[in-house]
């Protein structure tokens, strides 16, 4: 039945939205498709796909970005010409995301694609990313954000009165580790220096942000960092989240043996569900 659900919004996404062939950007030939809130450009030459949230003003991850979001991460999971990369950077300078709408709350089902997707995904953070925007970025397997003392990072969920779920908590456990992950999640920490605590993997001039995000996937680079594949480099790191991974595959399950009548009621419903077990 969910392979049916898939199935049908696939072709959902293919036909309404509409994939445009043919743009040319520089010498390569792109493929772009538009949805209301995200722009994807696939590099057919290099297989990169670029996602660009537009949500003004702050990017805010409301229930119909994220449902598009989800859309786009299917298509591309699906498009062969696509290596499997994806950047996710802001198409509106200064605010990467400012998390999730804070009229609304739905951020799992971001969670369980990203992080149980074989794609290689790097964070373009080009603006401050509180919360839900960290979280996006902490699911992805690099971090580069711009160097700016005026963007911060970070969870600040306490500060929001948000208590953390566990799924979350792990999340930014396995990126600083306990102590600090403590420290972080009680003082609801945002970060200007988050390279120093590895938040982030790099800093650098803001209008570097996107392409070195697509240096790190160049055979250049491959090479600089001792002829390691950056995709091997990035199974081995998926293996080593592997308890993230069987959390993911156990909630993917239990999503699933839930009948996906599918409206949002529902998945809002479902989450909470899911927020009340983990905490
Ligand atoms: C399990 C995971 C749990 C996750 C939880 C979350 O993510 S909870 C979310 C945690 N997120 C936060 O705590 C983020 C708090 N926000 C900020 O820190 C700053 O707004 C900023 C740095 C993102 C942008 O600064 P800036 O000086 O450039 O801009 P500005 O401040 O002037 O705002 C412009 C407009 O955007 C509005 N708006 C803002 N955020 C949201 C939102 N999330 N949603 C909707 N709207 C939002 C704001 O009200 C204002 O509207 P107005 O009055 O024009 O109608």
């Amino acid at each position: 039945e969910h392979h049916q659900w898939k199935k049908r919004r696939l072709s959902q996404a293919t036909s309404s939205q509409g994939i445009r062939e043919g743009a040319t950007q520089g010498c390569h030939l792109r493929r772009h498709f538009s949805n209301n809130k995200i722009l994807v450009e696939l590099d057919e030459a290099s297989g990169v796909a670029i996602m660009k949230l537009k949500n003004p003003p702050v990017n805010s991850l409301s229930l119909e970005l994220l449902t598009e979001f989800s859309i786009t991460i299917e298509k591309l999971e699906v498009d062969r010409s696509c290596r499997g990369v994806i950047f996710l950077t802001s198409a509106a300078p200064k605010i990467f995301s400012a998390g999730l709408d804070i009229t609304e709350m739905s951020v799992q089902e971001l969670w369980l694609l990203l992080n149980g997707s074989n794609m290689v995904t790097i964070a373009a953070i080009n603006g401050s990313s509180p919360a839900g925007g960290c979280l996006m970025a902490m699911c992805c397997d690099f971090r580069i954000m711009a160097d700016n003392p005026k963007y911060t990072i970070g969870l600040n969920e306490t500060q929001l009165g948000i208590v953390a779920p566990f799924w979350l908590k792990d999340t930014i456990t396995n990126i600083l580790g306990h102590r600090l992950t403590e420290q972080s999640l009680q003082l609801g920490q945002m970060y200007t220096s988050a390279l120093k605590i590895g938040l982030v993997d790099q800093l650098v001039p803001e209008d570097k942000v996107q392409s070195t995000a697509a240096y790190f996937l160049t055979d250049e680079k491959m090479h600089e960092d001792c002829n390691t594949s950056v995709v091997l480099r990035t199974l081995m790191f998926k293996a080593l989240r592997k308890n993230s991974r069987v959390l993911c595959a156990f909630l993917r399950e239990e999503c699933n043996s839930v009948p996906r009548i599918l409206s949002n009621l529902h998945k809002i419903i479902n989450i909470n569900i899911y927020y009340r077990i983990s905490l």
